[in-house]
């Protein structure tokens, strides 16, 4: 493919494109200048997802990581921070091969392919080491910021590209709905054929809850265009979901 190196960037996936005239002309995509700043704090996913760093809701834990970590005066958060690099490693933002660099975003069409590997409710984990508290109405609204996640993405790839959403979960909230939500918002965009094929096919139909709201699901004809993984099939495989979308012309 002609792939030479991979950057890797830390970035908020709610926050993933920026309009061309936002990058001042010095200013690099990935920025390897702020390297030193970036910090691998954001460990739940509902932390990330819901847009706000445990940085911005505690500005001083963020301001006392600027300081000097080698003098006498080291501060709380430090200890905290390195506590944590002791219990789980570097981390992926500063493993061997290079640190992440901060993002500001990316302009839109500036990928031929974007894969969104979600954050979710996790169902389809096996083993399932923890247990989050998930209620009907939770289970809906993961939906909210894989869809808003989505947006982005959508914007990210240029037409004729390759979008491909996918979540370890089995709930078709986060599945089935988002790609119905993607196919009626985005016209330009329709499933593709994906290889190889292992999985099953997805829900066709829709849902109601009992507080009246209305879930959509596939058509007839989608089902075998995405790949579900259930979880207690024979094929032994965690819960998984897997759709691949064509990015077609976005007038
Ligand atoms: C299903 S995991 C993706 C795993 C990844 N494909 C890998 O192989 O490591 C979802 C990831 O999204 C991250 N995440 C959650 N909210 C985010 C956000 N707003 N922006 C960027 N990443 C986010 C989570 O921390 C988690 O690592």
């Amino acid at each position: 493919m002609g792939l030479r190196c991979i950057t890797t960037c830390k970035l908020d996936a709610l926050k993933s494109v920026c309009l061309p005239n936002a990058l001042s002309d010095s200013t690099t995509l990935v920025n390897g200048e702020n390297i030193g700043s970036v910090t691998n704090h954001l460990s739940s996913n509902e932390e990330m997802a819901s847009g706000r760093s445990e940085a911005e809701k505690s500005p001083e834990v963020n301001a006392s990581t600027e300081q000097p970590s080698g003098g006498d005066d080291v501060s709380e958060a430090e200890i905290r921070k390195n506590k944590g690099r002791l219990k789980n490693g570097r981390g992926r933002t500063q493993s061997q091969g290079g640190r992440a660099g901060k993002s500001q975003g990316f302009p839109p069409n500036s990928f031929d392919r974007v894969l969104l590997d979600a954050p979710c409710s996790a169902l389809g984990l096996r083993p399932r080491l923890f247990a989050g508290l998930e209620s009907v109405i939770s289970l809906r609204n993961h939906g909210r910021y894989q869809r808003k996640m989505l947006d982005q993405a959508v914007q990210l790839v240029r037409i004729g590209g390759i979008l491909v959403y996918s979540t370890c979960t089995i709930n078709p909230s986060e599945n089935e709905a988002v790609v119905r939500y993607a196919l009626d918002k985005y016209k330009f965009l329709s499933l593709a054929p994906q290889h190889p094929r292992i999985g099953g096919p997805g829900l066709v139909g829709r849902c109601e809850f009992p507080d009246g709201y209305v879930e959509e699901w596939l058509k007839p004809g989608e089902e075998e265009m995405v790949q579900k993984f259930d979880p207690s099939s024979e094929l032994d495989t965690i819960g998984f979901f897997i759709a691949k979308f064509s990015v077609g012309p976005k007038d």
